[in-house]
């Protein structure tokens, strides 16, 4: 077995709050192996971002990572001082969210950016510096080297029509989708082991949507990417992913490859999100919607927090955690009305 891009074991991330603490994130274990695409899926408020974040070191104060570990490459993150983990976020791991505006410079022409983060995180000679752009207009004499050739590359690489002539473009005078291409192509203009894409193409029309994620299934291809893709999107995760977690109130509760999980989920939630998703063959198939909401991820006191939810619920369901049981071929789900016969509930 080779080692896996990304190991999170046990991970527990929370916040304080006046209200009490907030368990985001509440003893969550995953692994992605190089080259995978392992989707992450749940409601609004499951955790799925709060994950995201705590993997790449960026939770919002006062949150904290309480608990657990998470191995990059074999190595605790955690036990890494800040200057180790920047210098890994961006380069062996990148990030593509949701709104592409909040994450790219809108001063800086989107080749330029892309160059500037080969340059940081590659050895490529040249030097770093804020005004760069500024040294390129005047001097021209950046769009010689290694780093601009590679942007250019890179936009070649997503789609972007006539890449030399639009990496002069600033940010705003690209579309939605081509502005989330480019953040694609700098995620990916260093050859990182693993991207996290946290909704990358929920704020994109359905065809543009499948565009992006067709690109993103053959850029992991090319450079031989793990990627970890964050959804409430089921069909997404059906079209992209090779396994998929799903996660629920701050915790895992099924995994499996994603053909498995599809045609025999067997958590209780799993199998209620799939109900109440629309099916492309059958679009016309009544939708039976969960019903409830994520609780608060304040102070839950019973044991599985998808009981109160939960049509099959017994009163043991809230007194004793669920642990992890095998269901399937490599596919495990933590619910005791499931498992093997002698210990189901
Ligand atoms: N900075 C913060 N301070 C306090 N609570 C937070 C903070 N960030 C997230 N949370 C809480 O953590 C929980 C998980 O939020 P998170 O954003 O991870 O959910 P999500 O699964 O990504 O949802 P969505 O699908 O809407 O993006 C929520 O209850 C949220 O309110
Ligand atoms: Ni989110």
């Amino acid at each position: 077995m080779s080692t896996p891009v990304l190991s999170v074991d046990d991970l527990r991330t929370q916040f304080p709050t006046d209200r009490g603490v907030v368990r985001a994130v509440d003893g969550v274990s995953l692994s992605i192996e190089p080259g995978e695409i392992v989707g992450l899926v749940g409601e609004s408020g499951s955790g799925k971002s709060v994950l995201a974040e705590s993997v790449l070191g960026i939770v919002e104060e006062p949150g904290e990572i309480a608990g657990g570990d998470i191995r990059f490459d074999g190595e605790s993150l955690l036990e890494m001082t800040d200057e180790q983990r920047q210098s890994i976020r961006g380069g062996r791991m990148s990030m593509i969210f949701q709104d592409p505006m909040n994450s790219l410079n809108p001063t800086l022409t989107v080749g330029e950016q892309i160059a500037e983060t080969v340059r940081l995180h590659q050895d490529t000679g040249e030097s770093v510096t804020l005004s760069a752009e500024l040294k390129r207009k005047i001097v021209g004499a950046a769009k010689n080297g290694e780093a601009w050739r590679r942007a250019i590359e890179m936009l070649e690489s997503v789609q972007i029509p006539e890449p030399e002539a639009r990496a002069d473009d600033f940010p705003h005078q690209f579309s939605g989708g081509m502005r989330q291409r480019a953040m694609i192509a700098m995620a990916l203009a260093c050859e990182p082991d693993l991207v996290i894409a946290d909704e990358p193409t929920t704020a994109l029309d359905v065809t543009i949507q499948a565009q992006i994620l067709e690109e993103l299934e053959d850029l992991k291809d090319e450079f031989d990417t793990a990627i970890l893709l964050i959804t409430h999107d089921l069909a997404v995760v059906a079209e992209t992913c090779d396994r998929v977690n799903v996660m629920y109130a701050g915790e895992i509760v099924e995994r499996a490859e994603t053909r498995e999980l599809f045609s025999s989920p067997e958590h209780p939630y799993t199998q209620g999100l799939i109900a109440s998703t629309p099916q492309l063959e059958n679009p016309d198939a009544t939708l039976e919607p969960i019903e409830g909401n994520v609780p608060d991820l304040i102070d839950i006191e019973y044991a599985c927090h998808f009981a109160p939810r939960c049509p099959e619920a017994e009163r043991e369901c809230f007194e004793r955690a669920p642990e992890f049981r095998s269901v399937g071929d490599d596919h495990e789900a933590a619910c005791l009305r499931r498992g093997p016969a002698g210990d189901r509930l």
